[in-house]
């Protein structure tokens, strides 16, 4: 049983090869995370992901934002964007987990799952875009969700659970030799916000 935040090992590298991901439980506590869910619930501007798949246009139900220090271009799935500029909370959010992580990064991109029938599949994220090898800094709201790695030869899995408050940090190999994904949970009703602090090269 957790008792206390200091229980968790935030030096502690959760795969055990070719990557780095320390996850440093809930940096916010109960009423500065559920204040920042409802902020980031009514003032991020949601959209339904569009991404072409084999030729076909799909539309996630998934919401998808993107936000930076610059209008950013980024390609995801087919699809380029251009970030928007940091709003208060997401500026006060990325302070406190470059803080906490000792890295930085100039952009976000949000993702809104309404409930436990939405997630993400495998995937790394190793855009050429991003900076190789950078940190990647994921702040999780709302309901719990389980978060899952796979080793793309071994096809070892690593599994964890993402709390409301909390963030993770992905850094070094992690994407290249590392998929990750959100998987369905079925009797998940609440929604889920999760922010990826990334840089973006130029
Ligand atoms: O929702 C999550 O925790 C993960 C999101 C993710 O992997 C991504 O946006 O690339
Ligand atoms: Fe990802």
């Amino acid at each position: 049983m957790k008792l206390f935040e200091s229980d968790i090992d935030k030096e502690r590298n959760w795969l055990p090869e070719g990557g780095i991901v320390y996850y440093y439980g809930r940096v916010l506590n109960q009423q500065q995370s559920d204040h920042y869910l409802k902020v980031l619930l009514s003032d991020i501007e949601w959209r339904n992901d569009e991404a072409i798949i084999f030729g076909k246009k799909l539309i996630t139900k998934r919401k998808v934002a993107w936000y930076g220090e610059q209008p950013f271009e980024y390609s995801y799935s087919n699809v380029t964007k251009h970030a928007l500029p940091w709003t208060d909370a997401l500026l006060e959010l990325k302070l406190l987990i470059e803080r906490e992580s000792g890295e930085t990064y100039n952009s976000c991109l949000l993702n809104l799952y309404h409930n436990g029938d939405e997630g993400m599949a495998w995937h790394s994220d190793g855009e050429k875009d991003l900076k190789k090898d950078g940190a990647i800094g994921s702040l999780s709201f709302g309901a719990e969700r389980k978060f899952a790695f796979r080793h793309k030869q071994t096809k070892e899995k690593v599994d964890m659970y993402l709390e409301h408050g909390s963030l993770l940090v992905m850094k070094g190999t992690t994407q290249t030799h590392w998929l990750h994904r959100l998987p369905p949970a079925k009797k998940v009703s609440e929604p889920r916000v999760n922010l990826t602090f990334r840089t973006i090269v130029t």
